[in-house]
């Protein structure tokens, strides 16, 4: 079936969440990374989300991470309130309990969260590098606690899952008959962001408009919603989020077209993707961006590592060639990445 029957037949109403294996990635042959592609394919236009095993990023790398991140949230919260995000001039940093809203009809976000960009490893901890002063708003270096641990754990993960990320291009590429390095050079200074999440339990009555994180679809650094300041046209966005859930607690759901909430459960050794707007946007909604929120019943702490794989923030989205027809005309009007962001803002906070 060619894409856009199958994007005419789309099984928007799902009821699960398809599973890829990716331990064949990097398999040269063509014809197995069709077959991979033609997976992906299905489970973009459909769903939106899916999960992958033998992703890459080892179960060493992730614990390290999951103990830094239960360490660095125990601190004293005027500890964490001295690298809060308002502070800082790119947004990297602290955000506390309630301080973000990604749902306009809810009363806040019942989650912390920490956020940093690309940095190596072996550089001095808050180097700036020079492709990062291309960032637009969140163009800078990073900050860090004094956490013992943090962020080497923390950058581990980051590399590790930049790596799987940029393994995936080539994937949605073919998925969407294009040639396997058209996203190559629009990801020369790719903006990948990785938020670092903690729900805390929420327990006794329950206010339904204060959830862990409310309903959203990735469009942006979602800590930034909140800020009326900034100058939104500098700001990069999210192409798609690479998601590690922590396992045992069920908090994620994902809204299909029958608007049921449908379980993203956490998966032993899986990690969820998701596509942000911009590929629904660049796709002329051939692929989804699908509403998702999080909540935290459990009784039990809850951690997550969203990591927001950006494209450059000033790629023009003109439709994917493949994507249109006759048929199915353009959908949006071209823009780049910032414009758009700068519009949903405008949208959300009516100016
Ligand atoms: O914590 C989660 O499971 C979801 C987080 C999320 O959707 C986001 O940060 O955009
Ligand atoms: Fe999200």
């Amino acid at each position: 079936m060619s894409l856009l029957e199958a994007a005419k037949n789309a099984n928007t109403a799902f009821s699960e969440i398809p599973i890829i294996d990716l331990k064949e990635i990097t398999d040269p042959d063509p014809v197995v990374q069709q077959a991979l592609a033609k997976q992906i394919r299905d489970a973009c236009i459909d769903v939106g989300f899916f999960y992958v095993t033998n992703h890459g990023i080892s179960e060493a790398i992730i614990e390290s991470a999951l103990e830094s991140m239960k360490t660095y949230f125990a601190s004293p919260l005027e500890v964490k309130m001295e690298l809060d995000n308002k502070k800082t001039p790119n947004f990297k940093g602290y955000n506390a309990i309630l301080s973000s809203n990604n749902d306009p009809t809810g009363a806040g976000d019942m989650h912390e969260g920490f956020e940093f960009g690309w940095e190596a490893l072996g550089d001095s901890p808050g180097t700036l590098d020079a492709r990062r002063m291309k960032d637009g708003s969140m163009a800078g270096a990073n900050v860090w606690p004094d956490v013992p641990g943090f962020r080497v754990s923390l950058l581990r993960y980051y590399h590790a899952a930049v790596a799987l990320g940029k393994n995936l291009f080539p994937l949605f590429a073919r998925a969407l008959d294009l040639a396997p390095d058209f996203f190559d050079d629009k990801t020369q200074n790719s903006a990948a962001l990785v938020r670092v999440l903690h729900y805390p339990p929420q327990t006794g009555p329950i206010d339904e408009r204060v959830i862990g994180i409310g309903a959203h679809t990735d469009f942006e650094v979602s800590s930034l919603k909140v800020s009326r300041t900034l100058d939104a046209k500098l700001m990069a966005w999210q192409c798609f989020t690479i998601l590690w859930q922590q396992p045992d607690i069920q908090a994620l759901q994902v809204c299909n077209t029958s608007g049921e909430w449908i379980d993203a459960p956490s998966i032993p050794g899986t990690l969820v993707i998701n596509l942000g707007d911009q590929f629904a946007r660049w796709t002329n909604d051939v692929f989804k961006s699908t509403v998702h929120r999080a909540a935290n019943r459990s009784g039990a702490r809850r951690y997550s590592i969203p990591l927001f794989f950006g494209t450059d923030y000033d790629v023009l989205l003109e439709p994917i060639p493949s994507c249109v027809s006759a048929e199915r005309p353009p959908r949006y009007e071209v823009v780049t990445a910032g414009d758009y962001v700068k519009m949903r803002l405008q949208a959300t906070y009516g100016h």
